[in-house]
Formats: C-alpha cells, structure tokens, sequence
C-alpha cells in the first residue's frame, strides 16, 4: 500500500464485541467485527448503509450474524458433516500485525485492517487441518470495498485438503420486486430448492417475485444488480471465484428465522461471490486467494454495460 495508512480504530459494538471501523477521507466507511471477521456496514458519504443487516441480527456467540458479509469457510452449503457456512463465520479473529505484502502494489487504498483466524485445539477436532486464513478489508479511493482472502496450507507433512468458500453478502435494497441482476442470464445454475438439480437460466435479466436459492455456475467477474427505486447499482467484482449465489428467504423462510424480521425479505438480496461446486484443493505450502470487489453507481445504466462511470453516491 503506498501513502500513510490512516490508523485503524477498534472499538466496542454491539453487545461489547470488538469492531474495527473504517473511514475514507471522502467520507466513506465500513465497520468489521472480529468476531467473524464480518464486514456489518458499508456506507457512502452521504452515510447511507449499503449493506442489509436484520433488526434482529444476533451478536453473540455462537450464532452467525445474519447481515453484511460472512466469510464462509471451509464450508459453503450444507455438504459432508460440518456445520452449515463453516465455522469461521463464528469464531473470532484477530488483528494481523505482521501482514503479508498486498497482491498489489498498486492499491491507493489507506482504510483497510487485515485480519487472521487460526483454528483452535477445538476447531482441529472438526477439521483436522493446519491453516490459517488472511483477509484484508479495504476501502478504495472512490468508496469501493475490496476483499481479499488467503487460506495458507501450513503444514508440509500434510496431505492436501480440500475446502469450498463464500463471501456471503446481503445487499440492501429498496423493494425487492425493484430488483434486476444482470450478468447470470443464460448460465447454468443449481437450484438449492429442487435437490440442487441443474437448470439454464432463462430470464434476460434476473428479477425477484418469490424465494430464490441458486447457485450459479462459471459466472462472470462482473455482476450488477440494479435498484430502480434507489436508482443505484451495485456492481460486484470477483476474482478466483467462479459461482455465484442468490439468495432470498422470502416471506415464509423469513418468518421461521429468530434472527430475520418478517417483512425484511423486501430490503435484501444475497449475491455471493463464492466457489461453492467445485472444491479447492489445497498442498501443503500452496496459498489460496479469493477476491471480491463492491462498489455502487448511479443508475443511468444501460443493459449490459457493465463500467459505468463510477460516482460517490448511490442517489
Ligand atoms: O442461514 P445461513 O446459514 O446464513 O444461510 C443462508 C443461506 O445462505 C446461502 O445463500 C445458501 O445458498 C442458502 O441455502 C442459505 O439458506
């Protein structure tokens, strides 16, 4: 990173949990709790969240937050015996003090906090191997949030071990009957709710008016989903992650969640960037990278243009 890094401030979130929170000097910020080592909001500099997190969000272990991003690791889905998203998601981090140089040199970006997770004597019993796992949080000069993570196969009397991946993230949006995707038409995808069997895509644009659990396959690095109402669009970046998840609960999934209102299934939508089908084997000494990239436009968007010329605000 060139520059001065502007200092990182940890403080107490809810329920007294550590957070870290990111400010940009346009007046962009993002907050991250150790715990999880999930990112909780994304605001503009207008202080709007961008990110949906339920009112009834639980911050307390051992229960995963339902909002922001989760880091889904080792497992996304619900395959083999370990527990459903994995379990770093509720395990807590720590701050890397001694962090590994960036990808890029490049990165103009001064707001970011890297964090690791080393599994305990517990988290070896149901996952018997010997990692660690690097995620950098960044905000880019126009407001972006970057994500960057490393899983490292540390130990080289070891067999290779395999693990599936997700950066789970719930964007807020006005009216999820507003909704567009663009970027998935024509893919192939899973359907979660009819035991995963395979489908083509045949909207032209995906849009929202019941419950949807996809996993779409080969995606491409950009996907947009575009808010009418709010007249902004969020364009998501991927890179080292081939399938992408939608997710909404809709209203009778949502009633049967503790930690999800009613009626919050209108202000979501889960796209995430993940690597889900096809697991990712891992050689002792071998690193692993995933990145995913978040910024929002203004919605003067035409179909298929997936560059727009960016702007600071989501109005
Ligand atoms: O409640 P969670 O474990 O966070 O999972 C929430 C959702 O995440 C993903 O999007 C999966 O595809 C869904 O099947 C799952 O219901």
């Amino acid at each position: 990173m060139s520059g001065e890094k502007i200092p990182v401030q940890l403080c107490k979130g809810v329920n007294g949990l550590d957070k870290v929170v990111l400010r940009e000097p346009k007046g962009f910020s993002a907050e991250v709790y150790l715990y999880g080592g999930q990112v909780t909001s994304w605001k503009n500099n207008f202080g709007e969240e961008m990110l949906f997190a339920s009112n009834k969000a639980i911050f307390k272990p051992p229960k995963a937050v339902h909002g922001g991003i989760s880091i889904c690791f080792p497992r996304f889905g619900s395959h083999g015996s370990l527990e459903q998203q994995g379990f770093v998601r509720n395990r807590f981090w720590s701050i890397d003090t001694d962090p590994p140089p960036p990808i890029r040199k490049s990165s103009s970006s001064k707001a970011y906090v890297d964090l690791i997770f080393k599994p305990s004597v517990e988290d070896a019993k149901v996952w018997p191997h010997s990692f660690e796992f690097l995620l950098k949080v960044a905000l880019g000069p126009t407001g972006e949030l970057l994500l960057t993570s490393r899983v490292r196969h540390l130990n080289p009397n070891e067999k290779p071990f395999s693990f599936t991946f997700a950066y789970q993230t719930y964007l807020s949006v006005s009216d999820i009957s507003e909704i567009r995707i663009e970027g998935l038409e024509t893919r192939n995808y899973l359907d979660n709710l009819r035991n995963k069997e395979l489908f083509t895509e045949q909207q032209n644009a995906i849009t929202f008016e019941s419950e949807i659990d996809k996993i779409y396959l080969s995606t491409p690095n950009k996907i947009a989903v575009i808010d009418h109402k709010r007249r902004r669009t969020f364009v998501l970046k991927k890179d080292g992650l081939p399938d992408a998840v939608v997710w909404n609960p809709w209203d009778k999934k949502a009633k049967a969640m503790v930690d999800f209102g009613n009626d919050e299934y209108q202000r979501m939508l889960c796209v995430d960037a993940a690597n889900e089908v096809a697991p990712i084997k891992l050689r002792p000494g071998e690193e692993w990278r995933g990145k995913m990239e978040l910024s929002v436009v203004h919605s003067s968007y035409n179909s298929g243009q997936l560059v727009p010329q960016k702007v600071s605000t989501g109005r």
